[in-house]
């Protein structure tokens, strides 16, 4: 029957049209989506091609992307619609209006969950953890997450790992780069320091990223392919990645088996944890995050305890969290640096004056280094863009429609550039905008929702005060010993990568120079002050919503 339809068909087209009408009715097509993607754009935003959406005008400004997407905001008032190639509801807004942020990040929050098309996406590597989940599993992650990172213990204990590896490997290591005089790709060091940090905060395990000769790590290696594999779905037609995904090919039989890689390392470390506590009956002497959980009493709602593949998944999604962001503001920090010598005096100045153990010396909390990174955070977000997925039909405060399954994408990169936000002086390198007239951190009196580095409302990162007391710790450190010498010739080259983590493209290439005068700022093992370490403003802003 089918088939017979099928003949009729061909044969009516060959007796009755031509090829011009043929043409001519294609053209048309054209002509009528060309003219409906162009209505449904707003005056300045980027063309929606026909087919093809935005997706033209993106591979137009691959090489500066960032910068074209926060001017094509900015013109187009704040907010655009944005349309991809393939269904799969590819297609959304792209916002930086702070109302916009608060409202689906806040107001109107149970609309806008993660969503199964980040859901999809991660599946493999993340399982059902923390950063992927939405709805009770979310909350119940998140309550744990909060209770056992915000207590006393385990902050304690963050800041000896902390102060461990600053002192034992990241300054050992430039001590012998400086004296060698050899350069080094500042990144790659300082990625290196984060990934054995979070290991040790969530696993309790040793990585051995920063081990000396920077030994290649097979579970940090594995971890790293399985991110990237996960989020190239993001920009593959999805009948094309769920075909290889059947077949069992290509990219997706590499993303199975980093996956694996991941897995094994982690289902390893749950499964010796399990035996210890077995074997000696407590864990008291542990206080990472899979010793405190397997540790704690059962939640109301899983009275048998946490499974070990919950225990999996919440260390996978911490240490996916928690591996590449700080090490890349770092980076990005150490680049402003280089370029605003007065800056540098003044932040090492307020390391100097917090004296001897600065984590230690109750109340000093280097307020202006705290400025300097939240500064440099604003100008290169670590998570430049983000989004959520709308559940039902929504209207933004802006006044921007959004049909349910569509998502809203976040540009926190363009809303850190934002001059009604900031000023004129939006684009300059000004720590002093976080300051009071005393000098005190005052950060903490900005709408989080102007400045979304961290996320904001319910999901703000669980991780910003660990992120901020590693990022102060690794820098102060540094600053008081070294002067980082960013090696010439490198402005052209220093950009940020295209990917959901802003790191520089190619690295940072730097020599460090030992600084005449030592000064001795990295917390003593134990760190035992780092609670009266972020400034009390910062404090407050971080009380969750
Ligand atoms: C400068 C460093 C950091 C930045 C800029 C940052 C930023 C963010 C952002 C934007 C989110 C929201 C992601 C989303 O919902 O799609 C987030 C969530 C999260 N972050 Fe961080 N993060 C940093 C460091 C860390 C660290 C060091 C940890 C772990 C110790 C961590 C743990 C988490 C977790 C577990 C979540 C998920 C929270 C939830 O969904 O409820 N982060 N972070």
């Amino acid at each position: 029957m089918a088939r017979e339809l099928v003949a009729v068909a061909v044969r009516f087209v060959r007796e009755y049209v031509r090829a011009s009408d043929l043409a001519v009715a294609a053209a048309a097509l054209f002509a009528c989506s060309a003219v409906r993607s162009r209505l449904s754009a707003k005056p300045g935003a980027p063309m929606l091609w026909p087919v093809f959406g935005i997706i033209p005008a993106l591979f137009a400004h691959l090489d500066d992307i960032y910068d074209w997407g926060a001017a094509a905001l900015a013109r187009a008032g704040g907010t655009f619609p944005y349309r991809g190639m393939w269904g799969g509801g590819s297609s959304g807004v792209i916002t930086s209006v702070p109302a916009n942020v608060e409202h689906v990040l806040k107001t109107n929050f149970a609309n806008y969950p993660k969503g199964p098309y980040y859901r999809e996406r991660f599946a493999e590597l993340l399982g059902g953890g923390i950063f992927n989940a939405d709805g009770d599993a979310w909350r119940a992650q998140r309550r744990a997450a909060s209770a056992e990172m915000h207590s006393a213990r385990f902050i304690e204990f963050s800041a000896g790992t902390i102060a461990h590896l600053v002192r034992g490997k990241l300054i050992p290591l430039m001590e012998a780069l400086s004296e060698s005089g050899a350069a080094v790709d500042l990144q790659d060091v300082l990625l290196r320091f984060t990934f054995d940090n979070i290991c040790a905060a969530a696993f309790g395990v040793d990585a051995g990223c920063l081990a000396e000769g920077l030994p290649d790590v097979p579970f940090a290696r594995a971890f790293e392919r399985a991110t990237e594999l996960s989020l190239a779905r993001f920009v593959t037609p999805p009948f094309l990645w769920k075909a290889k995904r059947l077949l069992g090919v290509g990219s997706e039989r590499a993303l199975v088996e980093a996956t694996r890689a991941v897995r094994e390392f982690a289902d390893r470390t749950v499964g010796e944890r399990r035996a210890e506590l077995r074997k000696t009956g407590t864990l008291a002497g542990r206080c990472d995050l899979l010793s405190r959980l397997m540790s704690s009493p059962p939640p109301p709602d899983c009275p048998e305890g946490y499974s070990d593949e919950f225990l999996r998944d919440f260390c996978i999604s911490f240490i996916l969290a928690g591996r590449d962001t700080s090490s890349v503001a770092l980076a990005w920090f150490f680049w402003l640096l280089a370029s605003h010598p007065d800056v540098e005096s003044r932040v090492l100045a307020d390391v100097v004056r917090a004296g001897g153990d600065a984590l230690d010396a109750g109340g000093s909390s280097m307020d202006y280094l705290h400025a300097a990174l939240t500064e440099s955070m604003r100008l290169y977000p670590p998570v430049p863009a983000d989004f959520k997925e709308a559940l039902e039909d929504d209207v933004l405060p802006d006044g921007t429609a959004v049909r349910a399954r569509q998502r809203v994408i976040y540009y926190t990169y363009a809303m850190g550039r934002d001059k009604a936000s900031w000023g004129p002086d939006c684009l300059e390198f000004r720590p002093e905008r976080w300051l009071d007239a005393r000098g005190a951190f005052a950060g903490g009196t900005e709408s989080p929702y102007k400045y979304a580095v961290f996320n904001a409302g319910p999901r703000l990162c669980v991780g910003k005060r660990f992120a901020y007391a590693q990022m102060k710790a690794a820098a102060a450190a540094v600053l008081a010993r070294f002067r980082v010498e960013v090696l010439p010739g490198q402005a052209e080259a220093v950009k940020p990568k295209l990917n959901t983590t802003l790191y520089m493209k190619r690295g940072l290439m730097v020599r460090f120079a030992a600084r005449e005068q030592r000064h001795e700022p990295v917390p003593a093992a134990g760190g035992r002050a780092i609670k009266r370490e972020l400034p009390k403003a910062a404090i407050e802003r971080d009380g969750e919503e």
